[in-house]
């Protein structure tokens, strides 16, 4: 497809990629870095979970990745520091990429990610938002949407669709064309103008996703004036003092992770996540893990979003590595008793 819209040269672009726990950020991720458009991408993570589960998830790849775990992205005004302090680095050494990827929390607000960019003059003047992309879950959107707990209160999963230049809807191999039509016009109803796409595990047309040059500020400034952040660039060191206060993604969804050094029983395992995840799984909004199975060298890879769970053996494991990691994302989680259920499925 042609691109119409005049790209700012010299700059560099960033697209901020967001969306709700679980709506495919990394599998589209993945795609781009997979697939063959010549741009040079560095990516920049940010996930919401204390072990890192998210970097073994993202392909290898030339691409250079940086992980910034120490917190939401939109919450901490540290992790906000350290966005800048990495894209000063990656700036130091422009000329090694074409593109800049920001993968967001699933629970985080883009419009603090998106200012952050313009709050350091060394950075605005280097780089060009190129757009905001949101992924929505075919499937699992409503009930964030309509979240009731929520009544009332922020929510971040519109926050991203409504700060959304582009929407892709993902996904849509688990809806029917109705159900798909309703929430596009739901989405309509939230964002008049970004654009929205489908796809099934992230496969879009990027030359509609990356280079666009997109992004519309003036909802983020809208957004950014009642988060009370100030977006007017300040120079190098002030923006140390720079903060907004106050939680900027749901407080009442929490994470816990897991590790263990034996391996488990496949079969068990299954059976125990089968029926915890079915009982529980309207409350546990996410789980990820990679996992280590008795008499198997490769490790699993565990993927769930509320009941609906993958897991299957990736790769032999590399040496030193052989050790289970699992991350749980939701509401009302109960630690001793998810230790309790994994820890029955261990090898004896
Ligand atoms: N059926 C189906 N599953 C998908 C599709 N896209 C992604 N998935 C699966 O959905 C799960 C979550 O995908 P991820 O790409 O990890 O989602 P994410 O947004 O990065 O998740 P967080 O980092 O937790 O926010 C994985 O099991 C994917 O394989 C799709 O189009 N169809």
């Amino acid at each position: 497809m042609m691109n119409v819209h005049e790209i700012p040269k010299d700059k560099l672009p960033i697209t901020i990629l967001t969306g709700f726990l679980g709506s495919g950020k990394t599998t589209l991720l993945n795609y781009i870095l997979t697939e063959k458009h010549g741009y040079r991408i560095a990516v920049i993570e940010n996930e919401f979970g204390e072990v890192d589960v998210d970097s073994d998830l993202v392909l290898a790849s030339d691409e250079e990745i940086y992980q910034m775990q120490n917190g939401c992205i939109c919450c901490f005004v540290d992790v906000r520091n350290d966005l800048i302090d990495v894209m000063k680095k990656l700036l130091a050494q422009k000329d090694k990429f074409d593109h800049i990827i920001v993968e967001t929390s699933g629970l985080a607000d883009p419009t603090p990610v998106a200012t952050a960019f313009f709050a350091d003059r060394s950075v605005a003047d280097e780089v060009n938002l190129d757009a905001i992309v949101t992924l929505v879950d075919a499937k699992h959107i409503d009930q964030h949407l309509y979240d009731p707990v929520l009544d009332g209160r922020d929510n971040q999963a519109v926050d991203q669709i409504v700060a959304a230049d582009r929407i892709i809807v993902n996904k849509v191999d688990l809806a029917n064309e109705t159900g798909l039509a309703k929430l596009e016009g739901d989405l309509r109803g939230l964002n008049q103008t970004a654009e929205i796409l489908r796809s099934e595990f992230g496969v879009v047309d990027l030359d509609n996703i990356l280079n666009v040059n997109g992004f519309q500020p003036s909802y983020v400034k809208e957004r950014a004036e009642i988060l009370q952040i100030d977006m007017t660039a300040e120079s190098d060191h002030e923006h140390h003092h720079h903060h907004h206060h106050g939680h900027l993604h749901d407080e009442t969804v929490s994470s816990i992770s897991l590790t263990f050094e034996q391996p488990f029983v496949l079969d068990k395992l299954h059976a125990v996540l089968t029926a915890y995840l079915d009982e529980k799984g309207p409350a546990i909004f996410r789980t990820k893990g990679i996992l280590s199975m008795a008499g198997d060298d490769r490790f699993y890879v565990l993927q769930a979003v509320h009941q609906l769970f993958d897991l299957r053996p990736d790769h032999p494991w590399q040496d030193d590595q052989r050790r289970s990691k699992i991350v749980f994302i939701g509401r009302d989680l109960d630690r001793d008793e998810i230790e309790r259920k994994l820890s029955s499925c261990l090898v004896d």
